[in-house]
């Protein structure tokens, strides 16, 4: 199936899972092992996204990670598709909604942070096989991730989980090192 096609037929799924009472379940069940992953006991810094309802939730999980003592970083995009962390600010009303609808942090040259010790990389479907990804379709992260090669995980929801890519894999697509699944 080609990656527009498969895109939409993901995202209806997961609008009807954003419904289901399953899905903070497995969310919780998920920071868990979050949690244990060495790669998340070893960084000072994460990148965490602010996420949209079909997506994990990660609004909870922010706080969490704060409590820990680690420093949450968030993604802001730029020109050229490309993208930077910026800390999540200490008060929501310095977020700005960007024209996709997603809140990010304003723009402060010096706060940036390129790349955070760990990525929490967003998606809408990935593999068992080989951890590939598929995401909203611009292309930020496989950017991203290409340039500056940090550490990357991320939380794979049932309706998100397939046994190998059932969409079109790029040669500049970026596997993600750990995916965790329910
Ligand atoms: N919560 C969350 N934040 C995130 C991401 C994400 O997947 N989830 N991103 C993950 O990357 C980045 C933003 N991703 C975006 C993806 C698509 C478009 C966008 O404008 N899409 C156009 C078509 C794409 C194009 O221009 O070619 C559209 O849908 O109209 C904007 C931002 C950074 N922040
Ligand atoms: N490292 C890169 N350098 C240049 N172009 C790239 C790179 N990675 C991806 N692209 C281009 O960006 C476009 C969107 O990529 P893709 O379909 O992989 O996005 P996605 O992974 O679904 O979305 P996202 O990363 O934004 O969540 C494609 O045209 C792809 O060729």
């Amino acid at each position: 199936m080609d990656k527009v096609t498969f895109r939409k037929q993901q995202i209806d799924r997961l609008v009807k899972f954003s419904k289901d009472d399953q899905k903070s379940q497995e969310e919780a069940q998920l920071t868990k092992a979050f949690y244990q992953l060495e790669n998340f006991q070893n960084a000072e810094t994460i990148g965490l996204t602010i996420s949209q309802d079909i997506e994990f939730n990660t609004a909870p999980l922010i706080k969490a990670v704060q409590n820990l003592g680690k420093k949450v970083y968030v993604p802001r995009t730029l020109s050229n598709y490309q993208m930077t962390f910026l800390p999540y600010p200490a008060d929501v009303a310095d977020l700005e909604k960007s024209s996709f609808g997603i809140y990010e942090p304003k723009l402060i040259a010096s706060q940036r942070l390129d790349p955070p010790d760990l990525v929490v990389v967003p998606g809408i479907a990935f593999s068992k096989d080989g951890h590939y990804r598929i995401g909203f379709g611009a292309g930020y992260y496989d950017r991203y991730l290409n340039r500056y090669q940090p550490h990357t995980t991320a939380f794979v929801l049932s309706p998100m989980l397939y046994d190998e890519p059932q969409w079109p894999v790029s040669m500049l697509d970026v596997p993600v090192e750990d995916i965790l699944t329910v």
